[in-house]
């Protein structure tokens, strides 16, 4: 679905990402995991096409070539305070041209977005927040969608709503590649991994491997060993 060839990103003499070749296949529930500072969101940024790449290729297939096949979620919350929430998505819908009414009673009722519909950005806590920025992104039906640290300072309820809807819609097709660093989110929504450090994808493995200890790390740090035994079985 998406190919990436030596891809490197380069800013102020530094390679952010570094020659990292790898493939994201239709359909994968895949984390990037690795220290602050890794790359990770820098390569989640160049896969989503919202930076590009000083050097090598990512390649789409066609159905990633189409309009709004391809969402980005950033961790930085892109909304409007002194909209509500009705309001945010209504305007959403019109941009992205996705009049999908079963989908949005979906969102709706999963996210349960109902309790705050009215309210104004600025009424809203961090949680709920969180929860509109994830339907924002979500509501031109995308593809494949790249979620930069979704669920930060989200509660437990909230947290399983929107794990919910994100497994529901994978289960239906939707290719999900998510950064975060929380441990429970990473053993509900991910099945491959990706661990990075300084820039370099260190190694391709899967949730499974790591948490039962069958992946060998070589040359990672102490920092990135420990964040890896921490969360085995
Ligand atoms: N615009 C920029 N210019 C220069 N350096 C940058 C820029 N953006 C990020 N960096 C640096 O690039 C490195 C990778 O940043 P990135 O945000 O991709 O890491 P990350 O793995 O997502 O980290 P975290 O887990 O802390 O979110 C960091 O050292 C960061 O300071």
């Amino acid at each position: 679905m998406l190919q990436l060839n030596n891809v490197s990103y380069r800013k102020s003499k530094s390679d952010l990402v570094n020659s990292v070749s790898a493939t994201v296949h239709a359909g994968d529930r895949l984390t990037i995991f690795g220290p602050n500072g890794a790359g990770k969101s820098t390569l989640m940024r160049l896969m989503a096409g919202i930076i590009k790449s000083t050097s090598g290729t990512i390649m789409y297939n066609d159905s990633l070539q189409t309009k709004n096949a391809i969402g980005y979620i950033p961790q930085q919350l892109a909304l409007f305070e002194n909209l509500t929430v009705k309001e945010h998505l209504r305007f959403y819908q019109k941009m992205t041209g996705n009049n999908s009414k079963s989908f949005m009673n979906e969102m709706i009722e999963t996210l349960q977005l109902k309790d705050f519909w009215n309210k104004q950005i600025d009424e809203l806590s961090g949680g709920m927040k969180r929860k509109v920025n994830l339907a924002v992104g979500m509501i031109q039906q995308p593809k494949i969608v790249f979620l930069d640290e979704p669920f930060v300072g989200v509660d437990l309820a909230a947290k399983h709503d929107m794990l919910n809807w994100l497994n529901q819609l994978n289960s239906r097709g939707i290719t999900i590649v998510f950064v975060t660093h929380d441990w429970q989110v990473i053993r509900e929504l991910a099945s491959k991994m990706w661990l990075m450090e300084n820039g370099e994808l260190l190694q391709k493995t899967t949730v499974d491997e790591v948490v039962e200890d069958r992946v060998e790390l070589t040359g990672v740090s102490t920092a990135l060993d420990k964040m890896v035994s921490f969360h085995r079985t």
